[in-house]
């Protein structure tokens, strides 16, 4: 087991941001390369930790980061929205169908179309999930991912009855989108790139301002345009299968920029929510256990990692490791769940 850990951000994690969010490649709504925004971001996150919830809906984010303990380096980050859409609208295309029946054709069509709605405003939203290409594949991006659920459970009064993440789209060789193009740059004057580039330090509200309103007839679109839809862009597709893990399902709601998929699920529903326990930490030594994710804190005490666990009397055992790594002694507190 590694001495990774998840905390909270603070304010001099702008550079470990900064550089995080030069790697991902761009289109990556929640991670812009643009230190204004990232800023922004922190402050946002730093007011969300300091706060308790005084039960008002509103829009906290808090952001995590990925620190490995025993060297001080940030390895990744990820993100939780409580309530999207208080401040903007949160709009995405639902994807339905119309079908028609002509008796003097004796033919029926169904056409699939896409209509702009707020429907998933008020939800949760998890996001912003980056792993340093030199440390994936090892268990650290479901480190990640997971321990947001954890700090979810932790938290609960504070999240929504529902929880969505959005996947990147398909971004073609050029860096252009394919939904992009067929869709919404048609409103625009400007390409994908331009539009990041804008989104990154203005937000989404341009896009839902000047998006047409009427629904849209995919037969349509482009071959390319329409092949995009509700596809994740390729190195998304661990994010998904974590997400599909969790028990979040694709229910045909796609992002107006890129037509990503828009994953959804219950929160009290997602496995991680679902399954975590609550125990006491009976012992620490250091003979073998089953590995788990642990963690223990609420806001800005907030801390989790993986770690090797045993069931002891009245508890749990843990391993000398985790103890180091999360700070536990004996007689404290643990939220857990299995690997
Ligand atoms: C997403 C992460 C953090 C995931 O970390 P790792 O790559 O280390 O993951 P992993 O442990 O190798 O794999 C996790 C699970 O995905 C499966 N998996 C891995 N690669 C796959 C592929 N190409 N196709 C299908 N499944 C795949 C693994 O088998 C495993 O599932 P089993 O356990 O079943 O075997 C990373 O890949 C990353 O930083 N990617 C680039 C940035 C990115 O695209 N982020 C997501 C943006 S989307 C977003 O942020 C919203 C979603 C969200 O926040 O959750």
């Amino acid at each position: 087991m590694s001495s990774f850990c998840i905390r909270p951000a603070v304010d001099s994690d702008l550079r470990h941001l900064y550089e995080m969010a030069k790697l991902t490649g761009g289109g990556f709504t929640n991670l812009p390369p643009d230190r204004r925004a990232l800023i922004a971001k922190l402050a946002r996150s730093h007011d969300a930790f300091a706060g308790d919830g005084d039960g008002k809906v509103k829009d906290e984010l808090f952001v995590l980061m990925l620190e490995d303990r025993a060297t001080g380096e940030v390895r990744g980050t990820c993100q939780i929205f409580t309530h999207v859409g208080q401040k903007h609208p949160f709009y995405s295309y639902r994807i339905g169908t119309l079908t028609q029946h002509s008796r003097e054709l004796d033919r029926t069509f169904r056409a699939e179309m896409l209509s702009l709605t707020t429907d998933l405003e008020g939800a949760s939203e998890v996001g912003g999930l980056f792993l340093h290409p030199g440390e994936r594949a090892g268990g650290l991006g479901l480190l990640l991912a997971r321990s947001r659920y954890l700090f979810m459970r932790a938290n609960r009064p504070r999240f929504a009855d529902r929880v969505l993440a959005e996947l990147r789209g398909v971004i073609d060789e050029a860096g252009g989108s394919p939904f992009w193009d067929g869709l919404a740059g048609r409103f625009f004057g400007m390409n994908f790139q331009e539009a990041d580039q804008f989104n990154a330090i203005h937000g989404h509200q341009f896009i839902a301002d000047l998006m047409p309103k009427h629904p849209i007839y995919t037969a349509m679109l482009t071959e390319t345009a329409r092949a995009a839809i509700g596809l994740p862009h390729p190195s998304g597709r661990a994010a998904m299968r974590m997400l599909e893990n969790e028990g979040f399902a694709f229910e045909h709601y796609i992002d107006i920029f890129d037509g990503g998929p828009t994953m959804t699920a219950r929160t009290d529903q997602v496995r991680t929510i679902r399954d975590a326990r609550e125990s006491t930490v009976v012992a620490i030594d250091a003979h073998p256990g089953r590995e788990a994710l642990v963690a223990t804190g609420r806001l800005t005490d907030f801390r989790c990692a993986l770690a090797e666990i045993r069931d002891g009397d009245g508890g749990i055992i843990l391993s000398e490791q985790a103890a180091n790594t999360l700070d536990l002694t004996v007689g404290d507190t643990v939220l857990h769940i299995d690997r």
